[in-house]
Parts: structure tokens; sequence; C-alpha cells
């Protein structure tokens, strides 16, 4: 059985909870919420993983498996020593690797630990033709991400427009994967992957758009390089519970964590 300890219990933890509440060889023993969201998480907890235990840490012992979907501050906060203690782990909150020296933390940290950390292709495709495609040499990557206005609320994109009066798709970032992530914490982990899997954070160019034509969460890659070239469109359905988020990153994550069990990983 594996013993999982679920980070986070909101919009896509609550799905995952879901997904996972009768997979055999998988079981949910921990789900990990700040000190705020504990009587929420129990709630759900009571429902769909009512043998899991709610607690504000990542318990010491009986975890084989830490799943992130919280936030950029969850990967200092509980990827980081998890890894130390050599517990394997999967994140979905990629952006934050984008912060200066992290990525590399992240990696030593599963070295030391002897263990492994993987990162989930989340709302995008194509993270194994670009991350293939790089052994052969990449030219150029440019991600752009185009939600409706609603999905910037609480971003620095409400400083510069009035998003809920716009009529026209707008241009709210243009730059590179690494600041995308930065400033975009909750929107722009595709970005982050994107540019993690092909040309890197700071070489990968990104446009973010709020657009009121759009009710669909759209990620488009463009990618060249020796191995040829491909144009990638997804216009993924944004998650009921958070309008930032695609049901995709949700399945994503299930897929990673069902694989890690499955005989034959697809
Ligand atoms: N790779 C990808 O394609 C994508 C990645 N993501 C990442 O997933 C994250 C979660 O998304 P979503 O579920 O939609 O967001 P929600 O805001 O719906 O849920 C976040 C949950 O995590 C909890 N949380 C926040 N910070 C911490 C922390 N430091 N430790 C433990 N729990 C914490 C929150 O609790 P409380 O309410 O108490 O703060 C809440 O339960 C996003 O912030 C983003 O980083 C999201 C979409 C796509
Ligand atoms: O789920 C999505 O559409 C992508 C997203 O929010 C992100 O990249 O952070």
């Amino acid at each position: 059985m594996l013993r999982i300890a679920l980070i986070g219990c909101g919009a896509i933890g609550t799905t995952v909870l879901e997904l996972l509440q009768n997979d055999p060889g998988l079981q949910v023993s921990a789900i990990v919420v700040t000190p705020t969201g504990q009587a929420a998480a129990r709630e759900v907890a009571r429902r769909l993983a009512p043998q899991a235990v709610v607690a504000s840490e990542v318990p010491a012992e009986g975890i084989d498996l830490l799943v992130e979907a919280a936030g950029h501050a969850a990967v200092a906060h509980h990827v980081l020593p998890a890894l130390e203690r050599g517990v394997a782990c999967i994140v979905a909150s990629i952006g934050a690797l984008s912060a200066e020296g992290v990525a590399q933390q992240v990696e030593a940290a599963a070295v030391r630990g002897g263990t492994q950390v993987q990162l989930i292709s989340g709302g995008i495709g194509a993270i194994d033709v670009l991350a293939a495609a790089r052994i052969g040499g990449l030219d150029a990557v440019r991600y752009t991400g185009r939600k409706p206005p609603r999905a910037w609320k609480g971003t620095p994109a409400e400083q510069a427009h009035d998003l809920d009066a716009l009529t026209q798709a707008t241009v709210i970032f243009e730059g590179s994967a690494r600041d995308a992530a930065l400033r975009y914490p909750k929107n722009a982990n595709v970005a982050a992957m994107v540019s993690l899997a092909g040309l890197g954070l700071d070489a990968t160019r990104v446009q973010l758009i709020a657009d009121p034509a759009v009710s669909d969460n759209i990620h488009a890659v463009e990618a060249s390089g020796a191995f040829g070239n491909f144009e990638l469109t997804m216009r993924n359905r944004p998650l009921a519970a958070n309008p930032k988020t695609s049901a995709l990153t949700v399945y994503s994550l299930v897929r990673a964590v069902r694989n890690r069990v499955a005989a034959l990983a697809i």
C-alpha cells in the first residue's frame, strides 16, 4: 500500500481525493493544510478520505509519497524537508522553482535523501516532446496563456487593468518564464514547466492574456529546434472551484500518482 500525504485541500486537492478514493494500492494517509484550513479540510476528509489525518505538517513517519497541490510556499515548507528525509514527491506548483536557486535546492534535497521529485505536466501537454527535443537542441520556445478576465483576479493584472470592464483580449504580461512564474504564481506554473522541460526559465518567452471572449484556459506552445517544430493549443475547462486552475491539472496529478503503483505505466 502506497501511503500518501496530500498537501493542499483546495480545488485540486479535493478533486484528487474524489478520484483516488477507491483506488486499490493507494491510501491518502495525511492531508496537510495551513492551520486556518484545518476545519474545511476535516470536512472534506470525512467524506472522501476518512482514514487520513488532517495536519499542518507532514507526519514524520508512515508516508511513502508526498503529493503537493497547495501553492509555491508549500515547496519550501513541505517538499524540501520531505525530500531530505527520503520521501518521494510529486509537485504541481512548478513555478516555485523559478525563484533563484530553488530548482537547485530541490534537486540537491532529492539527491541527499536518495529519492526523486517529479514535476507534473499539469495543465499543459507536449512536455515529453520538449524534454526529448532539448536533447537535440532547441532554438526557440514560446508559451502563450490566455484566460478569461476573472482568472486574473488577485494578480498584478488587476492593478494595471479594470478586468471586469475589458472588451477585448489584453496582454497583461510579456517576458521570461521566470518572471511570469514569479509574478503570477497561481497562473503561470505551466509556463515554468514548459521552460524547465525546454529552453530554461530565462530563454523561454511568455505572453499572458486576459480575454473576455474565452471561457476556457487556453495554453499554446510553439517550439523549434533540431527535431523540427511543433505548435500545441490546449483549450482547458477550468475547475468550478477555482477559475485559475484547469481540470486537466487534477487528471495529470492523478495519473502521476496511479503510475507509482501501476504494473503498466502510461
Ligand atoms: N502545474 C500546473 O499546471 C498547475 C499548478 N497549480 C498549482 O496548484 C496550486 C493549488 O491550486 P488550487 O487547488 O486550484 O488552489 P486553491 O487555492 O483552490 O487551494 C490551495 C489549497 O492549498 C492550501 N495551502 C496553501 N498554502 C499552503 C501551504 N503552505 N501548506 C499547506 N497547504 C497550503 C490552501 O489552504 P488555505 O485555504 O488554508 O490557504 C488550500 O487548501 C496553485 O497555487 C498552483 O501553485 C495550479 C494550476 C495548474
Ligand atoms: O491550470 C491551468 O490552466 C494553468 C495554471 O493555472 C498555471 O499554470 O498555474
